[in-house]
């Protein structure tokens, strides 16, 4: 048996002494006081409401580091190939390191490829700002429209929203994903092409949705415009620059990243120029030294007092031993919106994997399903499915003691919402007190009795509350960087590879080989009779 089998056997011990024991009685111990929480200046991950206890939790870090994590941790500040099947570097740490920090990629220094371009797009980024850079015509742009898709938009569409604080006097920045033309066309309706910039972020400037939608947009401009003041219009952030200079977009207004760079990693690149325009280069730098604490704290915290780390392994006893498949991701604070469906990509993409690095099935369930909605609303939609559902299902939330809005008053019922849902999942309500409750209010037994299984809560459902100081952009680059690391530690321990994505590769084909057979007339005695069938109820309906 190998050391790791071991572990696992050990885990699986743990959650037979624990799967009957429940948090309230956990609680009334009083031994959850201390070593359930663990801290990064401000930021604390307060696990004291996962159903674990501290030999579980010893266990875990036995099994990360019989996994090999703080070997694979190094050897990725190390610059090794870690992306195996694609043979290359995953250094998007070196996006946020600073020149002392001496990463190395590929034989060169990061900082040698990184910091100029960054320097490049950040200038760009404040001299719109200020109108330096301008149209044709010398006027301000108003308005910035993002085209890209995936990890060229999460990232951008997320990190705008939940630091609209930071603005000031920068444009409105709007994002374009889906090939659906509703998405452009509603985006462009009500802007003015002339104070309109287009940025056409695409890492390998090959996604077909992003390039369709940029086409479409360039038309747009060029209806508008003459075309050499289009130009004016357009910038492109890619690794491929011969694909951008195909599309007609001058050198000077193409920024560049790096094939060792993630699509789902690279909002810290020149995918991020997005942000640095509604924010400016100051605040984009703060986010950076966000992400930057929480790239220093992985490399060199303990493994039992490292956030990533702990995250992550919850989140394998969570997966592989509680069995539970989703994971709700809430943020108390509206304008993390987009948060859930970042790290969605981010998690699921990476993980959502069934073979080690070896080609080997694993042995275990990888990337549960990320979901979720900022709280309050949440409450008066799925809530009751949490609280009373047949399923388990953990909850991360995410709370800044600090309000975020000028209606600070309403800050503290927020708060109170947060505090509240952790504690209804983990004690629930018991059959006694919902019994006690409805007598004390005068209801007749015979009734009381009717309701009691409808309103008691089991609670035991378990949670981990990620609580910051205030949600700046320096807070956000290091929530950001606490779940990659996160989605790290737990490719290690599953041995995947986190850094390909050949699972979106077949229905990209497909696409491509059925969209001929829309057109009218097309051969469809090849297809199998799912598709043809389809095609021919949809030829049916298009008139
Ligand atoms: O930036 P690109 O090359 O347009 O790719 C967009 C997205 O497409 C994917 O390759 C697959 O959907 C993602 O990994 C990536 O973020």
């Amino acid at each position: 048996m190998t050391q790791q089998s071991k572990i696992w056997n050990d885990l699986k011990s743990d959650w037979a002494r624990l799967s009957d024991q429940h948090l309230r009685d956990l609680f009334d111990t009083g031994t959850r006081d201390v070593g359930y929480t663990a801290a990064l200046d401000d930021l604390t991950l307060d696990f004291s409401c996962e159903r674990i206890d501290t030999l579980a939790l010893e266990n875990l870090i036995a099994l990360a580091r019989a996994s090999g994590l703080e070997d694979a941790i190094a050897a990725m500040f190390n610059g090794d190939h870690l992306n195996t099947t694609e043979d290359r570097a995953v250094m998007h740490v070196g996006l946020r390191a600073i020149a002392e920090d001496a990463l190395m990629v590929d034989g060169g220094a990061v900082a040698d490829l990184v910091d100029p371009e960054k320097a490049r797009f950040l200038e760009f980024a404040d001299a719109v700002r200020s109108g330096q850079v301008s149209n044709a015509a010398g006027k301000k742009f108003t308005d910035v429209i993002n085209i890209g898709i995936g990890g060229s938009d999460l990232g951008p569409v997320m990190a705008v929203r939940a630091l609209s604080e930071f603005r000031g006097d920068g444009p409105n920045v709007h994002f374009v994903s889906n090939v659906d033309g509703a998405h452009l066309s509603d985006v462009i309706t009500g802007l003015n092409p002339d104070t309109t910039l287009i940025l056409v972020a695409s890492k390998t400037f090959t996604t077909i949705e992003t390039i369709t939608n940029a086409r479409a947009a360039k038309r747009w401009l060029q209806t508008n415009l003459s075309a050499k003041d289009a130009d004016q219009n357009l910038a492109a952030l890619s690794t491929n620059l011969k694909a951008t200079a195909d599309f007609g977009i001058p050198a000077a207004r193409v920024f560049g990243f790096w094939d060792w760079v993630g699509g789902r990693y690279s909002m810290c690149s020149s995918i991020g120029l997005s942000i640095a325009l509604s924010v400016g280069a100051d605040n984009f730098n703060e986010m950076l030294r966000g992400f930057r604490a929480m790239d220093v704290h992985f490399k060199t915290a303990p493994l039992a007092q490292n956030l990533p780390v702990l995250l992550g392994l919850i989140g394998i006893w969570r997966r592989n031993i509680m069995a539970c498949a989703t994971v709700a991701l809430l943020p108390y604070d509206q304008r993390l919106e987009f948060f859930p469906a970042y790290v969605q990509q981010m998690d699921m993409e990476s993980n959502g994997k069934r073979v080690t690095k070896g080609g080997q099935d694993v042995p275990h369930g990888t990337a549960p399903v990320i979901w979720g909605t900022p709280g309050t609303n949440s409450q008066h939609s799925y809530f009751q499915m949490l609280h009373q559902g047949t399923d388990i299902i953990p909850v991360d939330f995410i709370l800044s003691a600090q309000s975020n809005s000028d209606l600070t008053d309403q800050h503290a019922l927020l708060t109170a919402n947060c505090l509240a849902q952790s504690q209804a999942l983990a004690f629930g309500k018991t059959s006694a007190e919902v019994r006690a409750e409805l007598l004390a209010k005068g209801m007749e037994p015979a009734q009381v009795e009717d309701l009691v299984a409808h309103r008691t809560f089991p609670g035991n459902r378990p949670s981990t509350t990620i609580l910051q100081r205030a949600a700046t952009p320096y807070a956000l680059g290091r929530l950001i960087a606490l779940y990659e690391h996160k989605v790290f530690t737990q490719g290690v321990i599953w041995g995947v590879n986190s850094f390909d994505q050949w699972g979106v590769e077949l229905g990209k084909v497909l696409a491509l080989e059925v969209q001929p057979l829309l057109e009218d007339g097309a051969d469809l005695s090849g297809l199998r009779a799912s598709t043809r069938g389809a095609i021919e109820r949809i030829n049916s309906l298009k008139a």
